[in-house]
């Protein structure tokens, strides 16, 4: 059983190194259903290495991860089958239907038949793509793209979606569509973790975690976190100064 405090996404202590660089460092935080927490940091601040091991792409060396209630490294495949992930570089078969895309996926998480049609046609009329279901993904624009791969994210219904950057490329009325979509699905219950480096995609309502030289900088409520109603500026201040610690006396959502 599963506890409406731990069906989301927990992280503890979660530390990797690239030989002597040190990626991340001690991170810890929750990302909770119903709430569209935002991971922001700049370039190489550890997004993606963090992605890598919250998707086992990576074994965490130290620190644990837990996805709707279920330990990463001591049930896997039922913590995997709770996330739907989109990762930063496009994975779609662009000779195949945005439907064939979703089905596939659908076959490999063992949904078949009316089960799956069912699933694919929901996630995408969530995705408002259900119009282009039989175009080839080839003839779709970069923003249904990516809207593709978050519908597909959705077919197996999971209770965590991670998105790695993934308005990357695409243009402002893309990106603003795709936020705005996904801020929806959060709304809906879900969990959602967003990673990215621009702070027009976070809400003042938003969970906001600044990542920064591997190490959390920030953690709670976006709009406590912004300085001056400035977001950009605050997060230019922090990273700019290098700062890699001081957490204290702002705030700070508790962990267990
Ligand atoms: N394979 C690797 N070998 C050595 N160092 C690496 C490797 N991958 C990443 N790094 C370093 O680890 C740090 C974190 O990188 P990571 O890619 O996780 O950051 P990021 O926040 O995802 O950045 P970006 O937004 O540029 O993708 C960076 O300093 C990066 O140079």
């Amino acid at each position: 059983m599963t506890s409406p405090s731990n069906s989301g996404l927990r992280v503890r202590g979660l530390s990797h190194a690239y030989g002597a660089k040190q990626a991340l460092d001690d991170v810890s935080f929750d990302a909770e259903p119903g709430r569209f927490t935002a991971l922001l940091g700049p370039n190489g601040a550890g997004k993606s290495t963090l992605f890598a091991l919250l998707t086992r792409l990576f074994s965490a060396g130290t620190g644990s991860i837990s996805v709707g209630g279920h330990d990463l490294n001591r049930a896997p495949r039922q913590a995997l089958a709770c996330m739907g992930i989109v990762f930063q570089q496009p994975t779609l078969d662009l000779d195949l239907t945005v439907r064939q895309n979703l089905a596939y996926f659908a076959a490999l998480h063992g949904l078949s038949g009316r089960a799956a049609r069912l699933r694919i046609d929901e996630s995408l009329e969530r995705l408002a793509m259900g119009e282009r279901a039989s175009e080839k993904v080839r003839a779709l624009n970069g923003g249904h793209r990516r809207r593709t791969e978050l519908a597909r994210a959705l077919v197996h219904s999971p209770r965590v979606l991670l998105c790695d950057e993934p308005t990357v490329g695409l243009d402002a009325a893309s990106r603003a569509a795709i936020v705005s979509h996904v801020h929806a699905l959060a709304a809906e219950g879900l969990t959602v973790l967003w990673a990215t480096h621009l702070t027009d995609e976070v809400g003042p309502d938003d969970h906001l975690i600044i990542l920064h030289r591997g190490r959390i900088l920030r953690d709670g409520a976006a709009r406590d976190i912004t300085e001056d109603g400035d977001l950009s500026g605050t997060f230019l201040r922090l990273t700019d100064s290098g700062e890699t610690s001081g957490i204290a006396g702002i705030s700070r959502e508790g962990h267990a």
